[in-house]
């Protein structure tokens, strides 16, 4: 059996991974959707497609399901790296990955290269950066006018972009009636992922999510990053922080502007595309 792809989570957050020096395959947008599809293809949160080797780079490209392509992802970036050393392309205990939101510098914590700790770069909360419309300014607690409702959200980019709603409770039901108007409002240009955030205490937090071309999803990496960001710029958290997620439980680390995610990823699967599936995949390809 020859393989095609791997399937990885973290946390529930699950992604495809397909190796182009594997399989020479051309990811249309169509095709993606495919493949993420939960009823007519594999079904996942996502597509990690590399590694792409431009110099001594090694290069990732993540993939929403929807077909768009997001410049960072948390989960993506630590199943990614479970993959390159489960392929034996990667030997050492660090190692650095170019993704389109910038380089972030990877640790292997133990030995079955289940556990990762990664620098996931720089936070910033400057509007033209993130982006967020209007008059260049900080987008700490400003006002999100949706529904009859006006929000107060704390947007910030770190590598990808995010909007940060504290509350006094968080649900499923709060992320998904809410999710998809804050992803798509006008303020947002380039869409954006949402978390709505509970404070349990100055250690803790938890967090339900609603990511830009997924929807809702049990976890995200990027989204714990902007989450304990958020909440330690306005003053509610300390430095070091647990993300409580349905799906599980990331650490994070505040060091002045950097953000260091520490947290698990498992393997499901590997296979090989079935001649029916193939045939599918090959029509959505120009
Ligand atoms: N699940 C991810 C985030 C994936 C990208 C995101 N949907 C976007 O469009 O920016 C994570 O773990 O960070």
């Amino acid at each position: 059996m020859t393989t095609d792809f791997y399937k990885y989570h973290a946390l529930g957050n699950d992604y495809i991974v397909i190796d182009p020096n594997i399989v020479n395959f051309n990811l249309s947008e169509k095709a993606i959707q495919l493949i993420c599809d939960r009823n007519f293809g594999i079904g996942s949160d996502g597509i990690l497609y590399g590694p792409i080797f431009t110099g001594d780079k090694i290069e990732l490209r993540i993939f929403n399901p929807d077909g768009s392509e997001a410049e960072k992802s948390g989960n993506g970036i630590r199943i990614f790296s479970r993959y390159l050393v489960d392929a034996g392309y990667i030997k050492t205990k660090t190692f650095q990955l170019t993704t389109l939101g910038g380089e972030v510098a990877v640790e292997v914590l133990n030995p079955e290269a289940t556990l990762f700790k990664v620098d996931m770069g720089t936070v910033t909360f400057e509007s033209e950066l993130i982006p967020v419309t209007g008059s260049p300014r900080q987008t700490v607690a400003i006002d999100l006018p949706v529904n009859d409702l006006t929000l107060k959200a704390t947007c910030l980019s770190i590598g990808n972009p995010h909007c940060v709603i504290p509350g006094s409770e968080v649900s499923q039901e709060l992320a998904v009636s809410l999710g998809a108007k804050i992803e798509n409002h006008p303020l947002f240009p380039k869409r954006i992922n949402v978390q709505f955030l509970q404070v349990l205490d100055r250690q803790n937090i938890q967090i339900e999510i609603w990511e830009r071309g997924a929807g809702y999803t049990l976890a995200s990496g990027s989204s714990s990053c902007a989450a304990a960001s958020a909440a330690y710029k306005l003053g509610l958290v300390d430095d070091r922080v647990k993300v409580h997620m349905p799906g599980g439980e990331i650490d994070i680390e505040i060091v002045g502007d950097r953000v260091f995610m520490t947290g698990g990823v498992s393997a499901v699967a590997q296979g090989e595309f079935a001649k029916d599936f193939l045939s599918c995949l090959n029509l959505l390809i120009d």
